[in-house]
């Protein structure tokens, strides 16, 4: 027993040296202008001079020394300049200068870039994340001046493991990657949906602090079935249709199993594949690797955390979640995730006979048992014809309909469709059973939002919940009464999920795992905040929110036996943390940017 809690203390008094104000330093390999060029170490004009002199840099740089605030302040300048001479440019124009200004600062200093991203999150993550990134995917080949991550083609096949050693950084905790074939909404981008890992790894470096030098962005390029941009000549993918079946799943066996060989303890986030390969290869390497999907897992969880605030909001006990009827709009990997997830937590509550009030719709309209080639993951969800019979509901059924006739408790729509959720279904959710009926409308980026916030609060009333997966402002009601607007987005879990995964040394991510940082999410919001109708936290809260959720991912995998440690921090020495120590554990291993010292090796 004192050894347990001597040992747990001793862990803590370690981590918390490292978070210290003056960081340790950094060995550098390099020495003069090669510094200068690298973004992980440069520090522009804020060189001191000593450090000038030991590293070669004594006449490369103008003679005055720029503090770090002095530095962040010329950027917040030169960026507020900016947004005054683009006013009333179009919005995609402004968004893209905006994402510019901060990719060429990414370029080029690192410790200054994140710095900004962290201090002024809900301004940034909009640009660098989600909508902006669509655009820049969408424009990726012509906006194309440096490479930044790893590219693993089909033309690489057999190559790759010795491929995975050209990366320069020693050690990589956190990857995330794609192979393009649905980029949020807006479809099959190929090589171009290289934004998205970027994106995603730069929310895990704000809201996860993991070191910004041990994340890879990675794209698998297998093609693309994306006509335009097979004619486009600036097009930097394979010109090629995208591989299918065996050879496909070749491809990415191979790129797996080499990062495996470098860092068999980095966590691999799936994300943007089109359904199918989302499900086959999770169902193929979440037992052997410690990976998961985001869109699938990632979304699901923070979607029933959403769906469990609504219960609250609506003065129900939580139990009350396995009656809920819930209406979800596309059946794709986001849609089918969200309800095996629900379907998971009714089960919990109301025991595994439990007949939960599910329907599922996708682009022919109500899944149905009657549904011909059904996909078998939506098979659990369809509806069987008695059960739909005395609502005068059948196979194929529109989603107004649908609406008209079950009067859901929650619409939620992971469909990718732009305005799917039109006037009269929104007015059709004037007559749902709830008090306080709930709008999703999570599809990305905002133009392919089900519906926008300020029609929902129009036209299906002033006292629904709203969520969206991209960013809105919260709607004017009048009279001093505000519309909530959510942000329904996998940021607030998968940073979690990744970091609790790493710090545990997880063989595997588990349902378990995954419940709990959804879990965790759910219970974060005050009674107060969800009665207003506020779901999640503050975007400006990600850190705090991503620590919580780390934790109880971590804590989970314990539990589960999964965690084998991380670094010096043995699978004891994490069995033996209490809440707190294992919070404070996580908390001190974020990775935060100041800068340090460097030293040439
Ligand atoms: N907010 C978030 O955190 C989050 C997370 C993941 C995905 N998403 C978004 O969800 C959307 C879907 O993602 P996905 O991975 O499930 O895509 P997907 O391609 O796997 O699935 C799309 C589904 O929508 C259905 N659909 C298409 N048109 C329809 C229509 N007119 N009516 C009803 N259903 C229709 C399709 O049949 C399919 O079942 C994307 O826009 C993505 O950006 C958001
Ligand atoms: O990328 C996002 O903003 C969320 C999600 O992963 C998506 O695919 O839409
Ligand atoms: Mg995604």
């Amino acid at each position: 027993m004192w050894r347990a809690a001597r040992s747990a203390a001793s862990t803590l008094r370690r981590t918390r040296r490292f978070s210290t104000a003056i960081p340790a330093p950094s060995i550098v390999h390099k020495r003069g202008a090669d510094i200068l060029h690298d973004p992980w170490f440069n520090k522009d004009t804020g060189f001191p001079m000593t450090e000038r002199d030991r590293l070669g840099l004594r006449g490369l740089l103008p003679p005055r020394v720029i503090s770090f605030e002095q530095q962040y302040e010329r950027f917040m300048e030169s960026f507020h300049s900016l947004e005054k001479n683009t006013e009333g440019q179009p919005d995609s124009v402004v968004s893209l200068a905006k994402w510019r200004i901060l990719n060429r600062l990414h370029d080029r200093n690192e410790t200054l870039y994140y710095r900004v991203l962290i201090d002024n999150i809900k301004d940034f993550a909009p640009i660098i994340y989600t909508p902006t990134v669509g655009l820049v995917c969408q424009n990726y080949s012509g906006l194309f001046r440096r490479p930044r991550g790893m590219y693993f083609s089909a033309k690489d096949k057999g190559e790759m493991m010795s491929m995975i050693f050209n990366w320069p950084s020693a050690q990589v905790d956190m990857i995330v990657l794609t192979d393009g074939s649905r980029i949020l909404g807006l479809g099959d981008l190929g090589v171009q949906g290289i934004g998205i890992p970027i994106g995603k790894l730069d929310m895990y470096v704000a809201a996860a602090g993991i070191n910004p030098q041990r994340v890879l962005p990675v794209m698998l390029d297998v093609g693309t079935n994306n006509q335009k941009l097979l004619e486009d000549p600036l097009y930097l993918g394979l010109r090629q249709p995208r591989l299918e079946g065996e050879e496909y799943l070749s491809i990415v066996d191979e790129f797996v199993e080499a990062v495996h060989a470098r860092w068999p303890k980095a966590v691999v986030q799936f994300e943007d594949f089109q359904a199918k390969w989302a499900f086959e290869t999770l169902d193929r390497y979440r037992k052997k690797f410690c990976m998961f999907n985001d869109d699938i897992q990632g979304t699901a969880g923070v979607a029933l955390a959403g769906l469990l605030g609504t219960v609250r909001a609506q003065g129900r006990p939580l139990t009350d979640f396995a009656n809920q009827k819930i209406v979800v709009v596309g059946a794709g990997s986001a849609g089918l995730g969200v309800l095996k997830m629900a379907l998971q937590a009714v089960s919990r509550m109301a025991g595994p006979s439990a007949d939960p009030h599910f329907f599922l719709l996708d682009k022919n309209g109500l899944i149905t048992k009657h549904r011909k080639d059904i996909d078998p993951a939506a098979l659990p969800f369809a509806k069987a014809h008695h059960e739909i019979e005395g609502l005068g509901l059948q196979e194929g059924a529109g989603l107004l309909e649908v609406v008209k006739k079950v009067k859901p408790h929650v619409l939620l729509g992971l469909s990718g469709v732009g305005g799917i959720f039109h006037e009269e279904v929104l007015r059709a959710m004037r007559e749902s059973d709830s008090v306080r009926p709930a709008i999703f409308a999570m599809s990305n980026p905002t133009n392919n939002a089900e519906c926008c916030p300020v029609d929902a609060f129009k036209l299906a009333g002033e006292n629904i919940v709203f969520a969206s997966g991209s960013p809105f402002e919260n709607v004017d009601l009048g009279n001093a009464k505000i519309g909530h607007v959510n942000q329904a987005n996998n940021m607030y879990l998968f940073p979690g999920i990744g970091l609790g995964a790493l710090l545990s040394g997880a063989r595997n991510i588990s349902d378990t795992m995954l419940e709990a940082a959804a879990e965790c999410l759910a219970s974060y919001m005050s009674d107060d905040e969800i009665k207003r109708g506020i779901l999640y936290p503050s975007i400006n809260d990600i850190r705090d929110i991503t620590a919580e959720v780390g934790a109880a991912v971590l804590r989970a995998a314990v539990a589960e036996d999964l965690a084998e440690g991380h670094g010096d921090v043995g699978a004891r020495e994490l069995q033996n943390m209490s809440k707190e120590e294992s919070i404070e554990y996580v908390r001190s291993n974020m990775w935060y940017p100041v800068y340090g010292p460097l030293v040439h090796d």
